[in-house]
């Protein structure tokens, strides 16, 4: 603590013991019953980039590691990480807390979906009300044994997003973005966002950033010159990976099995998440 401390770490940068204190103030605990060893946000300034699939995907290699892996589906009101792994049946509870869904593969996750009665029902709740749904799914669900978690964030920079930064103890977040994306304030925002909350930013993923031609293999960008890594070095964030807009992938979500997808596009940015 610095000498001059006023104790209103909103008025100084200095990253000391009181602004860690601080920051705990806000975190929920965690069901006594749970041991999570490491939990990596996965973010998006706007909907629609793939940050479901990102999130899904990663938890999939993750687990194949050897990894104990979890997913907790924040995305209250869009909820779509149990249709991609084929999770239909609600969970139950037990006087100790929820039972997460577990996937073929072994893969734990909580989601508005796995708990309404019927899927289709939209989630009209006001915003503390999501943001409270949020709290319980990392304090009421029983999360046995998790090596990893990842936490699906809504899109955007508003209030659930500021919830989980202040309430659940995240490693650190990626962002997922996409070349269109990239051309606005958007991204910049989201990251601007995770810093303010000293959230560490592990890394940006680029989706959709080409396509393949079926025939020559030439890539082709759709949406005009990629500016991921020149917004990624600005901020001085790794760019972790570039992903193509791929059939296979579009097929293995709309078939509920992307646990059986095939593909390296996050090889490498699984290996550098590893190292957290
Ligand atoms: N690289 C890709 N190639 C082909 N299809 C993709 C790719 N990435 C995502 N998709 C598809 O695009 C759709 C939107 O993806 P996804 O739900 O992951 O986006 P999102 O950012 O989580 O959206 P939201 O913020 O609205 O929840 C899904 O149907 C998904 O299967």
């Amino acid at each position: 603590m610095s000498q001059s401390c006023s104790s209103n770490c909103g008025s100084c940068d200095v990253d000391c013991d009181s602004r860690e204190a601080a920051k705990n103030d806000f975190l929920e605990p965690a069901n006594p019953n749970s041991n999570i060893k490491k939990v990596i946000g996965v973010v998006s300034g706007k909907g629609g980039v793939g940050k479901s699939f990102i999130t899904s995907y990663l938890s999939v290699l993750f687990n194949r590691k050897g990894y104990k892996t979890a997913i907790l589906d924040a995305d209250i009101t869009g909820p779509s990480i149990p249709k991609a792994f084929g999770l239909h049946e609600k969970v139950k509870a037990t006087e100790l807390g929820i039972l997460p869904a577990v996937t073929k593969t072994g893969i734990k996750v909580i989601s508005v979906n796995l708990i309404l009665d019927t899927e289709d029902t939209p989630v009209i709740w006001r915003g503390p009300v999501i943001a409270g749904t949020v709290k319980q799914f990392w304090s009421q669900v029983i999360w046995e044994d998790v090596d990893y978690m990842f936490v699906d964030m809504p899109p955007g920079t508003g209030d659930v997003p500021l919830t989980v930064y202040q309430s659940l103890p995240l490693d650190g977040i990626i962002i997922v973005t996409s070349p269109q994306e990239l051309v606005s304030m958007i991204v910049s925002k989201a990251i601007k966002m995770a810093s303010a909350m000293n959230i560490p930013i592990l890394g940006m993923v680029e989706n959709y950033s080409y396509i393949s031609c079926g025939n020559c293999g030439e890539k082709m960008s759709l949406f005009g010159e990629s500016h991921a890594k020149e917004i990624a070095d600005k901020f001085g964030i790794k760019l972790l990976a570039q992903l193509p807009m791929d059939q296979a992938i579009a097929k293995a979500i709309d078939s509920e099995k992307v646990e059986e997808l095939e593909g390296s596009w996050l090889d490498e940015a699984a290996a550098s998440l590893q190292k957290i």
